[in-house]
């Protein structure tokens, strides 16, 4: 049994902080903790919308495809400006696998056929109601049809990177990839290579 088993918790109030590009607001909740106090908390919450994101493999070549793009964040937390990642993007309101195959297409120029949902993942869970949406897909050469690069009409400056997966790898390991979700996808490749075929 577990102690939060007579916990509970009631949301009170909620007020919008800021309402631009994402919505971000405060709550009070009225939380009833593991040992029957009561206490009024407050959570200021993020409102993500959900993403998702892809592992492009080639297992001829071993190689992933990453993307790498201005980031604000990562500059004021003193990484570099220009993080690499996986290909990911907002859902837009679409399904995470059609959003998935559009981003793709869209960061990459890959047009990518048999796509595997792998899981999904709360990123942020203590201030974001961030969700992304976890793909891998098995790609050639000859998928590549375009050069990717994002949309000139939102201003996406995309470099299209081709890495073998061990160098991604050591890549983590020396700070040059510290984005987590593509951590995340990089670790699941290296432990389900032999399924990527
Ligand atoms: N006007 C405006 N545009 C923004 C802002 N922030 C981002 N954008 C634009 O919004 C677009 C979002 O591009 P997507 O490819 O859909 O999303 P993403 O930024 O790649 O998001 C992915 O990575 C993020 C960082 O890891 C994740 O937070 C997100 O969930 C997703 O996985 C980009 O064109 C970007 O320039 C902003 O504050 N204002
Ligand atoms: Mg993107």
């Amino acid at each position: 049994m577990s102690k939060f088993e007579n916990a509970k918790a009631e949301i009170v109030s909620e007020k919008t902080l800021a309402d631009q590009w994402t919505r971000l607001s405060t709550f009070e909740v009225d939380y009833t903790d593991s040992r029957g106090e009561r206490h009024r908390l407050k959570r200021e919450v993020y409102h993500r919308t959900p993403a998702a994101c892809i592992l492009l493999y080639d297992p001829k070549r071993e190689t992933v495809v990453l993307v790498r793009q201005y980031r604000l964040p990562a500059r004021l937390v003193g990484e570099t400006s220009w993080m690499i990642e996986v290909p990911a993007g907002l859902l837009d309101g679409d399904q995470p696998e059609a959003a998935i195959r559009r981003e793709a297409m869209e960061e990459t120029g890959f047009r990518v056929r048999d796509v595997r949902f792998l899981f999904k993942a709360m990123t942020s869970p203590g201030s974001s109601t961030e969700v992304i949406h976890f793909f891998a897909a098995v790609i050639d050469t000859s998928d590549r049809v375009a050069d990717g690069g994002g949309l000139a009409e939102e201003h996406e400056d995309i470099e299209v990177l081709e890495v073998r997966l061990p160098d991604a790898i050591v890549m983590i390991e020396t700070g040059d990839i510290c984005d987590a979700k593509t951590i995340m996808l990089l670790q699941w490749a290296a432990l389900n290579v032999a399924s990527l075929k």
